[in-house]
Order: structure tokens, then sequence, then C-alpha cells
């Protein structure tokens, strides 16, 4: 199983985290939130980092014209859609060489159908608890509703994620998890991650997803 390390801020808590080598590294390009990294990271750092890390710039119903400028100067070879971007919108992403992991918003029910005409034009959908900022609540939604999920396109899981989610793999055996995408729980303030924390879990996650079948 995969990891994501989001909202990523600070140039030198980025460099700590990237030393872990996480898989995916998400930065957000939303104004409003305090995770926001237009002001604090430079094109020319986030460029630099090793090609090894799926670098994904995080936007909320941006134009295509932004996100395609933003992914180009950032050098961002995925992108992760939390608003209410249409499946021809993240086509254009992916016909522009980017990886595309779209987000849907799990509330205490899941239309399970606005997922159809997206299955063609994504690489991974995200599953994320349903709040008013989009995200980085740091709450969890109820991951039985996963087991209704079809499984057809693998996905990544998100919202409150932290150690806990060690002990309840076993509920989620049988959903297509390719990655799981860490953010707030890991946090001393916004954007500020505890890398420490961190590699602590991605050791444990390598050990306890051993095995699992993504
Ligand atoms: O983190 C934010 O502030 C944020 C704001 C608006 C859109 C997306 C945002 N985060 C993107 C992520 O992928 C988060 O990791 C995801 O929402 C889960 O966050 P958390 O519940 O804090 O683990």
């Amino acid at each position: 199983m995969k990891l994501k390390v989001c909202g990523m801020k600070y140039p030198d808590n980025v460099s700590a985290a990237t030393a872990l080598a996480p898989d995916y590294m998400g930065f957000i390009f939303y104004k409003p939130s305090k995770r926001y990294c237009g002001e604090t990271l430079t094109p020319a750092f986030v460029k630099g980092l090793p090609a090894s890390i799926i670098t994904t710039g995080v936007f909320v119903n941006e134009s295509l014209e932004k996100v395609l400028r933003i992914c180009a100067s950032y050098g961002f070879k995925a992108v992760q859609l939390h608003g209410h971007e249409t499946p021809d919108f993240c086509l254009s992403c992916k016909e522009a060489g980017l990886e595309v992991i779209k987000v849907f918003h799990v509330g205490e029910e899941m239309d399970w159908s606005i997922l159809e005409p997206y299955k063609k034009a994504t690489d991974y959908f995200l599953f994320d608890t349903k709040t008013p900022e989009y995200g980085g609540s740091g709450n969890r939604f109820n991951w039985e509703l996963l087991k209704q999920y079809d499984n057809e396109i693998p996905l990544f899981l998100s919202g409150g994620v932290d150690e806990t989610i060690l002990e309840e793999l076993d509920i989620l055996k049988n959903v297509n998890i390719y990655a799981l995408d860490i953010n707030s729980r890991f946090e001393s303030e916004p954007g500020l991650k505890d890398v420490a924390r961190i590699k602590k879990f991605k050791s444990a996650l390598i050990s306890a997803s051993d095995g699992y079948h993504s």
C-alpha cells in the first residue's frame, strides 16, 4: 500500500519529509486552506524534489488553465481535484500528461452512481470526509460504506487517517485501497508535519499491509 503525505507547506519540513521517501506528496493550491503553499514554496524548490516522489497539486474548483499552469510551473506529476470538476475537466488533465486523482466527499450516505462518468477520466479516486472546507478536517467518514464500493478504480483512503487505521486494516481488506493519504492528524500546526511520527507510521504500515492485495 502506498503512502501520500498531503498539505506540505514549509521548505525545511518538505525536505525532512522527502527523506522518508513517501510515494506521493500533496501541495495545496486552495487559498482559503491554512495549508495553502503558494506563498511559502517556490516552483524551483518543488521541481527539485526527488523524481521518485509523485508530487501532486491539490485544487478546488480552479479553472483548467490555472491548474495546468501551476502544474507545469511546479513540475507536478499528479493532480488531485477536490471540487466539482467534471469528467471532461479530469480528462483534459490526463491528456496534459498528469495522473488524475478525483476526490469524492463521503457523508452519512454515498451515491456511488456519481462515480460512473469519472471512471474513464481518472487514474484513482480519493474518498475523503464531507466538510464545508473541502478537506483537511481530520475527521473520518464511516469506512463501512466502502464495502458498497465496486472497487473498479483503485482508491486513496483519506480523512482523519492516523495510526489507529493499522488495527482496522482488516475491515478494509476487500476494498481496493491503493494508498493512504495522511494530513492533519500528523501535524503540530497546519502545514507542519511531525516527520518522526510519519516515519514510524510508514514502517508500521509496511509491516501491517504486507500481503495486502493492492
Ligand atoms: O488540507 C487542507 O487544508 C485541504 C483543504 C482543501 C482541500 C483539500 C485539502 N487537503 C487535501 C487532502 O488530501 C487531505 O489530506 C485530506 O483532505 C484529508 O485530510 P485530513 O482529514 O486532515 O487527514
